[in-house]
């Protein structure tokens, strides 16, 4: 078993910032923890990490215990790799010197050819070969983040724990540096815990999600089952932007209140189905002039270079839907309908 978590509890106080969760990833699996501000994504990296103590539970790594209430090992004797959203670099040290750091600690049992190797294997790998000799002032926001990825992999860390890396990027450099962290993955064959607020960087990258609310686990699972398969509501408006359309279900077929917005061959989870609530996604419903549709006024319009992003009033509920059509404008009466998928 690769990292396992049991019955874990934080307290600041009297506030309870995580509250008694469970869950274990094998060894190499990359796990994001996505969650909205305040969840407790944090909180939970600086326990896995060691920073932080914990009020109750366990963390182990390899049937070895890491955290306890009342032990824990030393974060410099974690086999661990760390990168933060802010990079953490030194602006009086060289990129080559920022990489040599880690191996410079007791714990490094490397001779000296076998650091100058790892070093040498570590900048290559983040691309930075040419800009060894630089300090952070002369490196670009992205080449930053690349000297902090190549610190956090220069021991090849069995954990790499990663609190939001990208996100002080902007959104092109961003996609790029996604590719950056999959090849860091498969390079180093690291367990990855990676916490983020940012659904699509979740899904992009993960084996598996941990969806936080409040300090506790909503939703557990693959990037597939979190998106087509949400088991709450909170996991269906926040990984996917989800419909929440009231209704009624029979057998497996959904009518909406009025009757006319119909799904049928949708895996819906049991939940929704008790409470005659169908998750529907921006991407699974069509706008037409058909009138057997669910019928509502487009009430916003934004373009965004691949699909518009409208919203439709119909009664007192707005739909977001994604769509390629660019033919309707706020005010047009429209209906809707569900895009079966193909
Ligand atoms: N040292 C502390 N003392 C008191 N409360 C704390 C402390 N650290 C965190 N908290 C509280 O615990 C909760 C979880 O914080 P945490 O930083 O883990 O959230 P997060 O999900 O990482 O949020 P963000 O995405 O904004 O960083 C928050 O309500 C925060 O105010």
């Amino acid at each position: 078993m690769g990292l396992k978590i049991e019955n874990l509890t934080k307290k600041f106080g009297d506030f309870t910032a995580i509250n008694n969760i469970n869950f274990s990833i094998n060894k190499g699996e990359f796990l994001a923890i996505l969650g909205p501000s305040g969840c407790g994504k944090t909180t939970m990296l600086r326990i896995i990490a060691g920073f932080e103590k914990t009020t109750d539970g366990t963390v182990s790594y390899d049937n070895q215990v890491l955290t306890s209430k009342d032990n824990t090992v030393p974060v410099e004797k974690r086999s661990l790799g760390m990168v933060f959203q802010s990079f953490a670099l030194w602006p009086h040290m060289t990129v080559r010197e920022h990489v040599e750091f880690p191996l410079k600690s007791k714990r490094c049992k490397m001779n000296q050819e076998e650091k100058k190797k790892a070093a040498d294997e570590a900048i290559e790998a983040m691309r930075l070969t040419s800009m060894q000799d630089r300090y952070p002032g002369q490196l670009s926001g992205g080449q930053r983040q690349r000297v902090a990825l190549a610190r956090a992999i220069v021991e090849k860390p069995q954990i790499l724990l990663m609190d939001e890396p990208l996100s002080a990027l902007d959104a092109e450099l961003k996609m790029s540096m996604r590719r950056e962290i999959q090849d860091i993955h498969r390079l180093t064959n690291a367990t990855i815990v990676y916490i983020t607020h940012d659904q699509s960087e979740a899904l992009a990258l993960a084996d598996k999600i941990i969806i936080m609310k409040d300090g506790e686990i909503e939703q557990m699972g693959t990037p597939e089952e979190i998106y087509q398969n949400p088991k709450t509501e909170f996991v269906a408006t926040f990984v996917s932007k989800s419909n929440l359309m009231e209704g009624e279900w029979e057998n497996d077929i959904f009518h909406s209140k009025d009757g006319k917005f119909i799904v049928e061959n949708k895996k819906v989870d049991e939940y929704f189905k008790n409470r005659n609530i169908c998750p529907v996604r921006p991407d699974e419903i069509i706008i037409t002039k058909d009138t057997d549709g669910t019928e509502g006024v487009v009430v916003n319009r934004q373009y965004n270079g691949r699909e518009n992003h409208y919203t439709v009033k119909a009664g007192d509920v707005d739909y977001k839907i994604y769509s390629s059509d660019t033919e309707y404008h706020t005010g047009d009466k429209v209906y809707l309908k569900y895009r079966e998928a193909i």
